[in-house]
């Protein structure tokens, strides 16, 4: 028997403008799906949030952008929680699911720069900006003339900081940047080639308490089986490799003709050594394919740069 649908749903979100965003479209979608069902948000300052002097890598990463969001949900102050399904752990605590992925946005990552259009362009001892070891990495080695510093805060502080004259160019999430109008801040998308996107980057996810089949239920019709696939095959990758934002690790998926292509990266922080390997599966068989292309990096060295990271 299909359970009884609630009547009434809170969205228990962060209160960065990204999240707000992300979380009114989650309620815009349910309003419009389910015209009679009440949708109320309740915002969350996480620790993640709070903890912003910091490189997100020295502070224990992904976790500290969800757990206030799950405590809410087990104490049954909200039903369900909206994330950046970049910032969700890739292994969930007991008792908690992801109901849905919607639609990915621009999974790239985005060049911002008022000066210059093209990392090409940045001259010697060029100052970028950027919060994620992942992309760090991937500049360092392209680019071992750049001078690389860390950048957090949400996507509104980070373009303040680059206006200020902090840096040359800043490296961002072109979804974070689209979803918030931002889209003519981007001087360039940057290819796979140059940085491959962290895994899950561009899709938003919903978590639920594992025991709610109601809201299984009254969101299975936002999960997009497309994006979903390749969010799944991301995550294996990376929770085969126990990725965390403590190791400069990227995992990118696309549908090619009907095919599942997974590409996926593991760098030294300083560049000195970057790892990538890449496979094709069915759509049906995603976390297989995330593990066969982790696997395909440990024999390319991916273990011996994930042991020399190893605190
Ligand atoms: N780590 C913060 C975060 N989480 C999700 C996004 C962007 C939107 C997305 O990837 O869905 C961002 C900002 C950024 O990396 O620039």
């Amino acid at each position: 028997m299909s359970p009884t649908l609630p009547t009434k749903v809170v969205i228990a979100t962060r209160e960065s403008p990204l999240a707000l965003w992300q979380a009114h479209f989650v309620k815009s979608w349910l309003e419009k799906t389910y015209p009679h069902l009440s949708v109320q948000l309740l915002g969350i300052t996480t620790q993640g949030d709070k903890i912003l002097d910091v490189t997100l890598n020295k502070i224990g990463g992904k976790g500290l952008f969800v757990k206030e969001l799950e405590q809410a949900m087990s104490e049954g102050r909200a039903d369900l929680a909206v994330h950046s399904m970049k910032d969700v752990p890739m292994v969930l605590p007991e008792g908690f699911s992801l109901a849905a992925i919607g639609e990915r946005e621009d999974p790239r990552d985005a060049f911002v720069s008022n000066r210059f259009k093209h990392p090409d362009e940045l001259p010697a001892g060029a100052i970028v900006g950027t919060a994620s070891l992942r992309r760090e990495s991937q500049i360092r080695s392209l680019y071992p003339h750049l001078v690389v510093k860390p950048l957090r805060g949400n996507v509104g502080t980070r373009l303040k900081k680059l206006d200020d004259g902090e840096f040359d160019a800043i490296i961002l999430a072109a979804a974070g940047l689209k979803r918030l109008g931002l889209t003519e801040r981007i001087a360039c998308e940057l290819s796979p080639e140059i940085s491959l996107p962290a895994p899950g980057q561009g899709a938003v996810g919903i978590e639920i308490c594992s025991d709610r089949a109601d809201l299984m239920a009254l969101l299975a019709p936002f999960n997009h089986a497309e994006t979903a696939a390749c969010v799944t095959a991301e995550r294996a990758l990376s929770r085969r490799l126990n990725g965390s934002c403590q190791i400069p690790l990227a995992a990118y998926a696309t549908n090619e003709e009907g095919f599942l292509r997974l590409r996926g990266l593991v760098a030294m922080p300083d560049g000195s050594h970057r790892v990538v390997a890449e496979s094709n599966g069915s759509f049906a068989a995603a976390d297989g394919l995330g593990r066969i292309v982790a696997d395909l990096l440990c024999t390319e060295g991916a273990r011996e740069i994930l042991k020399q990271l190893a605190v």
